[in-house]
């Protein structure tokens, strides 16, 4: 359980963050959604604890989770580029501590529970030698060998096209149901919440301006920027619609 308390994040004298409270329940799984630069990242670095260093932080967080993780944006950032995927991964097993003689099975099984596993020789490859979904499925899959209970994926989806991303998406959806953890998803995309949050909140201009099931706030919205999201997301997926049925 993440509980926060009156949270604001300081850059000089900007404030980047206001008043923010929320708790996230264990097994929940959270959408946090906004428009660029409203603060969704730095709410996950201040849950995460990895806000930099110039910035000044008021009031409190309290986590109960023990193991975190998290997968980004960029898949690349967090793997070596001219590093063989066989290389980091055993890298890994070795600082969770897991046996060697295990090490060989354990990336199969990883590798085949992101549908990775038929692809010849990738673990001989580099990530420079991979696509960004290929990257993207092996950042996920590294995640898991810290087995969190607390993950949180910050627009894991955003540099993806439309096939990876849905991949990606039903991988850390299954992830989630397998592994009863807690789930922070950070996006741009209301999509991303209708079809898998439990719980969701939007985050404007650094305020979180709602917070709550899911489906309570699609069908009441309070803000006016609430809304107008709503609004833009249905005008968006009738387009779609009609455009299929042509
Ligand atoms: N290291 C930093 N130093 C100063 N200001 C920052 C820093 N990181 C972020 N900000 C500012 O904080 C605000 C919120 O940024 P944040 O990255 O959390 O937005 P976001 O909602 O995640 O946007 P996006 O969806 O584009 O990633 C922005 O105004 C941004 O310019």
């Amino acid at each position: 359980m993440i509980q926060i308390k009156n949270l604001s994040v300081y850059c000089k004298d900007l404030c980047l963050l206001k008043s923010i409270n929320l708790t996230i329940e264990k097994g929940q799984f959270y959408c946090l959604v906004g428009e660029s630069g409203g603060g969704k990242s730095l709410l996950s670095k201040a849950i995460l604890g990895t806000l930099p260093e110039t910035m000044r932080t008021h009031g409190f967080i309290q986590r109960e989770s023990e193991k975190l993780d998290f997968i980004l944006q960029n898949p690349r950032g967090s793997l070596q580029s001219q590093v063989t995927i066989k290389r980091q991964v055993y890298h890994l097993l070795n600082s969770y501590g897991y046996p060697k003689k295990d090490w060989e099975g354990l990336i199969y099984k990883m590798l085949a529970s992101v549908q990775l596993d038929h692809h010849k020789n990738l673990l001989d490859k580099t990530p420079l030698q991979l696509s960004g979904g290929m990257c993207q499925k092996l950042a996920l899959a590294c995640a898991l060998f810290s087995k969190p209970d607390f993950l949180v994926a910050d627009e894991v989806t955003s540099a993806l096209d439309q096939e990876s991303r849905q991949e990606i998406l039903d991988l850390i959806y299954k992830f989630y149901q397998d592994n009863q953890v807690t789930l922070l998803c950070i996006t741009h995309d209301l999509d991303v919440a209708e079809k898998y949050a439990s719980h969701l909140g939007i985050i404007h201009q650094g305020v979180l301006i709602e917070s709550g099931e899911k489906r309570k706030i699609l069908a009441h919205p309070q803000k006016t920027y609430t809304k107008e999201l709503i609004q833009s997301f249905e005008e968006h997926k009738s387009f779609i619609k009609s455009g299929k049925s042509i």
